[in-house]
């Protein structure tokens, strides 16, 4: 596969190029439901700002000639600390959607998180992953017969953690998509995990005859569960027997409850700035819950990732994984060619900056190698 190039035959590296090739690419409203945040975007903005109001600490003569990525997450052996966040409606963006992107990540044996609103079902994207984790990631629909239901396929289908969004009880107030008139399902993206259900097609669609309009409101009516309480992970338990992460906590005390609760990792986001406008960036967040969790389940993180010294930084602060939305979507503009262009620049860029810290080793990342800017070591 040749790297992608751009008009003036110079290959694509730098990630605002990328975001500048989908704005170019897309139609503006799928550019602006990629792209934008909630409310005036204050979380969106501080997500990545944050990651400058920390300095790296390099040491110095280490010998780093051999740079190893590899990270242990949920016993399994990865090459590098990256994983890819659901992200649905991907067919709003290339034809090949899901499957482009979960291609491309299994290529490069990174796991690949499939969102409950992908354009493909979850059997088929897991179908064209091979030797490499999976990960579905559950909205909760507001109907525990569907939510029992995708849980169960997502096991049977061979997928190897269930990743409970818990920061989505209703969709965060987006500005752009209200003025665009935007909502991706209104395409017909992101309703495969559900015409494919046979208990959603029994209950809301029995006589298969739901045009495209009435079947996205039959979605938008069980989509989303504002009636969620920790209490419910039992139940969750009660369903599989693969790990359950959470995706979603900014609150100290929520990373608490998440192992009280027997949660088996968490994913410390904000959504990448989508839902609650004004909440702390992630990166700012993380360092409080790592100190609360003191490595008794998995940290990871996303939201603001852009470079590799970004990711050097989140694992400084207490993250054992992290995870990139934006960046490989922008990539998806050009399909997989595209995801996996951003992926290998991100990666040879990580494996650069870990070298240059000194660290040989990504697992020897501590808390030594990061300091708040302007303090002392
Ligand atoms: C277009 C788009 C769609 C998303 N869809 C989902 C989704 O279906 N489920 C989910 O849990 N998170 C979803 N997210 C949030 C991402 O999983 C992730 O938390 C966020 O993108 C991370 O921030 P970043 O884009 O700055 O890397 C979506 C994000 C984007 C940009
Ligand atoms: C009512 C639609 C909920 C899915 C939104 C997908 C998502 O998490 C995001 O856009 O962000």
């Amino acid at each position: 596969m040749t790297a992608p190039v751009s008009a003036d035959d110079r290959p694509i590296i730098r990630i605002e190029d990328w975001e500048a090739l989908a704005e170019q690419t897309l139609p503006k409203g799928a550019f602006d439901y990629v792209h934008s945040g909630a409310g005036a975007e204050e979380t969106l903005r501080k997500n990545e700002r944050a990651f400058q109001q920390w300095d790296l600490l390099p040491k110095i003569l280490t010998n780093v000639e051999n740079v190893n990525l590899g990270i242990n997450l949920l016993n399994r052996q990865l090459p590098t600390p990256l994983l890819l966040a659901p992200v649905g409606f991907q067919t709003v963006v290339h034809p090949e959607g899901e499957l482009a992107s979960a291609r491309s990540a299994a290529g490069l044996g990174i796991p690949y998180i499939t969102s409950t609103v992908s354009s493909f079902s979850l059997e088929d994207i897991s179908a064209v992953m091979e030797n490499v984790p999976r990960y579905f990631q559950l909205y909760w629909p507001n109907d525990e017969e569907v939510a029992a239901s995708f849980v169960t396929r997502a096991e049977a289908a061979g997928y190897d953690a269930i990743v409970l969004t818990v920061d989505t009880a209703l969709l965060g107030w987006r500005e752009k998509d209200l003025q665009n008139r935007y909502f991706p399902m209104q395409t017909g993206a992101g309703t495969a995990n559900f015409v494919t259900d046979p208990v959603f097609q029994q209950k809301y669609n029995p006589s298969g005859l739901l045009t495209q309009e009435e079947l996205t409101a039959e979605i938008k009516k069980i989509l989303l569960n504002q009636s969620l309480t920790w209490e419910k992970i039992a139940w969750l338990r009660q369903q599989t027997s693969l790990p359950i992460l959470l995706k979603g906590i900014i609150h100290t005390e929520d990373g608490k409850k998440a192992v009280a609760y027997g949660a088996d990792g968490i994913i410390v986001s904000n959504h990448g700035g989508r839902q609650l406008d004004g909440v702390r960036s992630s990166l700012n967040a993380l360092p409080f819950i790592s100190k609360e969790i003191q490595g008794e389940i998995p940290i990871l993180f996303d939201s603001g990732i852009r470079r590799g010294p970004d990711i050097l930084k989140a694992i400084a602060l207490g993250a054992d994984a992290v995870i990139i939305g934006r960046p490989y979507v922008y990539g998806l503009t050009l399909g997989q060619a595209g995801v996996t262009a951003v992926l290998t620049n991100l990666l040879h860029d990580l494996e650069t900056s870990l070298a240059l810290t000194g660290t040989a080793s990504l697992s020897d990342i501590d808390g030594s190698l990061i300091a708040r800017t302007g303090n002392s070591q």
